[in-house]
């Protein structure tokens, strides 16, 4: 029987119907084009722009993307570049959508959208690589996260062995990070066998020579073990990040989670480690909640993205380490106030915190070292208990004595790159930045978050020019880091601060306002409650 004339393709009414395509349309940035809504209104989305091929089954790819940021709380937009006809069995088809429209997707999304971390997953054409770093060229983003989908744990191949060429030479030099599992890893590197841990690093190693920032090699993979173990390079050191291996068959699109979710977190103001800790965690705590359920005949099933719907409180797997919300209220002392209203360094830490305070730096100009130890000492103490980080101004030597949280240095100081070779991976850094290109330098060198201002006159510090809101803006658009104001802010203008709506901007630090008054307690509990409904306000 002579098959049916295949029905005319429906098409947009829009579209005319040769093609496919519409005319580009280009739109000005939204950080260009004037604002339609005040700053204090307009809510912030941290923005994902996942470039991968779609899953049929829905575990992996572009579907496994979206769950992940949806369940992290930022907004993920999608080029496909391919569709695969896949299941719990492995995949059955590969069709490649055609590179000239992958073009056009990415210009669609990002000439229109302000876009924060691109992350890609299946890139299986040379032709979509190349195309892709055009496209980033012409539109630089934030952040690019690399997971160099070539083989999936089924086994079954994702992309052209010629695209590992374009890879190697032209994505990877632009990648923050890139996250490849043994097996990937291997054919990056020739084909070399990877056995042990020791391995892993050694591998790491020489993608780091690649060009990207950061490399993670995943151990998902690898030979069974109660753990599962990534290692994390920055290229000068290594981190050993350790996970429960969860015995589960529901491992299907844990590479594709784990890049969405380090990218969905940087896209939020993270630092790349703590991204990598907190994605990490996300997904061991999925495979958890997931590791009984059914979907599918085949080996390897999908597991849940949103698990934490079912289960609340809804912050489970949260981890105690560097968090940007923790700069909401910066409380920084000053011996000379303390001297002044004739209190101890540790009453001053104490009455902060009481009143609300969230991290704590102290910074004492003019104390003596041994006095300043014991003082920091006592601090420590206080801060751990109460679970508020503890940071020291200037004196690493004095940090790294009392074993403090981190330090926070100024342009004049040794450098953030130095303070972290001191320090190491752990420990957070801030720097002090006016400008772009410094906040830019303390990204290169390592830091966790800057310290801007002053954003208004200030008593505290001599010859410090007044940035003012447009200063602070500037850096805030710049800044791949969280940033914290600081600069004469107090209980009368520091919700003004807040309400400007910069994404990054986590809070503000305080020194006069909190300590050169009377009661410390309650000065830090009114600005916290200020702050609180500043951030309330521009939220809803
Ligand atoms: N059974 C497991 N229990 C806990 N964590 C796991 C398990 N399997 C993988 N992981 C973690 O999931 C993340 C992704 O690693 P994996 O090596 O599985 O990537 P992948 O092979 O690229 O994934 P896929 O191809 O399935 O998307 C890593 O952090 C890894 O340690
Ligand atoms: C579409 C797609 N991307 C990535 C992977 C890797 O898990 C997969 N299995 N399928
Ligand atoms: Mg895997």
């Amino acid at each position: 029987m002579p098959s049916a004339p295949a029905p005319p393709p429906v098409l947009h009414p829009r579209f005319p119907a040769s093609s496919f395509s519409c005319p580009r349309r280009t739109h000005p940035s939204p950080r260009t084009r004037p604002r339609r809504l005040s700053a204090a209104r307009e809510m912030p989305w941290p923005h994902v722009l996942t470039v991968a091929g779609s899953d049929s089954g829905g575990g992996a790819g572009i579907q496994a993307d979206i769950k992940a940021c949806a369940a992290l709380g930022a907004y993920c937009s999608s080029v496909i570049t391919a569709v695969t006809a896949q299941n719990t069995a492995g995949v059955q088809g590969v069709h490649l959508v055609p590179e000239e429209f992958i073009r056009q997707q990415l210009n669609s999304v990002l000439s229109d959208m302000s876009v924060d971390v691109v992350k890609t997953g299946m890139l299986p054409s040379a032709g979509i690589v190349q195309i892709l770093c055009e496209s980033l060229r012409k539109f630089p983003v934030k952040a690019l996260v690399v997971d160099p989908v070539m083989v999936s744990t089924s086994g079954d191949a994702l992309s052209d062995p010629s695209t590992l060429t374009n890879y190697r030479d032209e994505l990877f030099s632009m990648a923050d990070i890139v996250t490849p599992n043994v097996k990937e890893a291997s054919k990056l590197l020739g084909g070399i066998p990877l056995l042990t841990v020791s391995d892993m690093r050694d591998a790491a190693a020489s993608i780091h020579k690649f060009g990207p920032r950061y490399v993670l090699v995943k151990g998902g993979d690898m030979p069974d073990s109660s753990e599962a173990i990534d290692i994390f390079f920055d290229g000068k050191e290594f981190v050993e990040l350790h996970g429960h291996r969860i015995k589960t068959r529901n491992t299907h699109g844990t590479g594709c989670t784990l890049a969405s979710s380090i990218a969905a977190e940087l896209a939020k103001g993270s630092t790349m480690l703590h991204a990598v800790r907190v994605a990490k965690n996300f997904v061991e705590s999925a495979l958890h909640h997931s590791k009984d359920l059914v979907i599918g005949n085949g080996p390897q099933g999908p597991f849940d993205h949103l698990f934490r719907l079912k289960c609340p409180p809804y912050n489970i797997g949260s981890q105690q380490m560097f968090n940007p919300d923790s700069l909401f209220l910066y409380a920084v002392t000053d011996s000379r106030m303390n001297k002044r209203w004739d209190r101890s360094i540790e009453d001053a830490v104490k009455a902060a915190i009481e009143g609300g305070a969230t991290i704590v730096q102290l910074r004492e100009k003019d104390a003596e070292s041994r006095e300043f130890l014991e003082a920091a000492n006592a601090c420590v103490e206080i801060c751990k208990s109460r679970g508020v980080p503890l940071l020291i101004n200037d004196r690493v030597d004095i940090a790294l004595a009392c074993n403090a949280d981190g330090v926070h240095v100024g342009q004049s100081d040794i450098s953030a790159r130095e303070v972290r070779e001191l320090l190491g991976p752990g420990k957070i850094i801030g720097v002090s930045c006016k400008t772009p290109a410094q906040a830019e330098q303390a990204w290169n060198d390592g830091a966790d978050y800057i310290g801007c201002g002053g954003v208004f006159p200030t008593t505290t510090k001599a010859n410090n020019p007044t940035l003012g809101f447009e200063g602070l803006k500037a850096v805030c658009l710049a800044s791949k880091l969280p940033v914290v104001a600081i600069g004469g802010i107090n209980a009368t203008n520091a919700g003004s601060v807040m309400e400007l709506g910069l994404l990054n901007l986590k809070g503000v630090a305080v020194v006069s306002a909190l300590f050169d008054r009377e009661c410390v307690m309650t000065e830090t509990r009114g600005l916290r409650s200020i702050l609180t409904d500043a951030f309330a306000c521009f939220r809803s």
